[in-house]
């Protein structure tokens, strides 16, 4: 597909896909190209083929979800800070691979693009290449469809589903997480719901095991926990200060889900975020942890990931 003035529909009066390119940066290790999907009410996505990185979902009224560092590099080397990072074949450092794995500072392929009524949709692949082998020995394919789809009147939903294939002869196993960083006003006034009586592992406190006791989670301190079987039903996010709902979360096929922010003295040891950026950002992750998923030849694996406002 020709990247260059690539437009599908209307941007100005209906649903649309087009390809840019980001002209603030020439250096050649510089990230450009990204897709923004428009719907016909007006919401929109931008998604950076480096690491089919999810930057930014707008609803109709221009509310920005996702928090993007302002000292995020955009780089070829490097992984976007905010938005969505896709973390496969291994979350985090839970394993010898590197941090978060291989796929979100790779560039991935459109494979189409798509308009069903008012809504727009983009499919990325990425295969395994000799750079990916050469960290991780194992063939494979993902697909990483997102799509603009009916919500409750103008707060339409970003919709996100992962499939991952055993292309290879012999069986591999995985981690990963859709890493979603969240923009909330205050982090100090925000709640989580959804997650009472869940089983959590606290990687603040040498991964011990607790029960989510609240009915609301606030955060007072560096988080980062994984909720293992962690969302059976929605997730919610609140601001307590208006007490508005401000996100819905909608998992399926996903077993934990992980909650994290580094607060403030880890978010000063971050390079790519600004210290005082911890309090307006929360992830809360789609994720594969507790049991990896073993694929054999041929075999596949499905996620999807719904996210809207409410
Ligand atoms: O700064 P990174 O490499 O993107 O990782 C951020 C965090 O990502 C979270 O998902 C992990 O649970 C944390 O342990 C980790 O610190």
């Amino acid at each position: 597909m020709s990247f260059e003035k690539y437009e599908k529909g209307d941007a100005q009066s209906g649903p649309s896909i087009r390809i840019n390119q980001r002209d603030s940066n020439s250096e050649p290790d510089a990230v450009s190209t990204f897709v923004t999907l428009k719907s016909a009410l007006g919401s929109t996505v931008t998604v950076y083929l480096h690491g089919a990185h999810v930057t930014s979902f707008k609803d109709a009224d221009g509310q920005e979800l996702f928090f993007l560092s302002e000292k995020s590099y955009f780089k070829k080397s490097e992984s976007i800070r905010g938005g969505i990072p896709i973390c496969w074949p291994q979350f985090a450092d839970e394993g010898p691979l590197p941090m978060h794995g291989i796929c979100h500072s790779t560039e991935w392929t459109i494979k189409e693009t798509s308009i069903s009524g008012n809504h727009p949709r983009i499919v990325f692949t990425l295969d395994d290449s000799q750079e990916t082998r050469n960290i991780w020995p194992h063939s494979f394919h993902l697909q990483y469809t997102v799509e603009i789809v009916e919500g409750e009147g103008n707060k339409e939903r970003l919709r996100l589903s992962l499939d991952v294939e055993n292309k290879g002869d012999a069986d591999f196993s995985w981690t990963a997480a859709l890493h979603t960083y969240y923009h909330v006003n205050s982090l100090r006034q925000t709640s989580v719901s959804g997650l009472k009586g869940k089983t959590f592992i606290d990687k603040t406190k040498k991964k011990e095991k607790f029960e989510e006791k609240n009915d609301h989670v606030t955060f007072q301190s560096e988080t980062d926990k994984i909720f293992v079987c962690g969302a059976s039903d929605d997730v919610i996010i609140s601001d307590a200060s208006d007490d508005q709902i401000r996100y819905k979360l909608h998992f399926e096929g996903w077993r934990d889900v992980v909650m994290w922010n580094p607060w403030v003295e880890k978010a000063k040891e971050i390079p790519d975020f600004v210290p005082s950026e911890y309090d307006k950002m929360l992830c809360l992750e789609a994720t594969q942890l507790t049991e990896p998923v073993k694929l054999s030849k041929g075999n596949k694996w499905s996620g999807l990931y719904t996210i809207g406002r409410a």
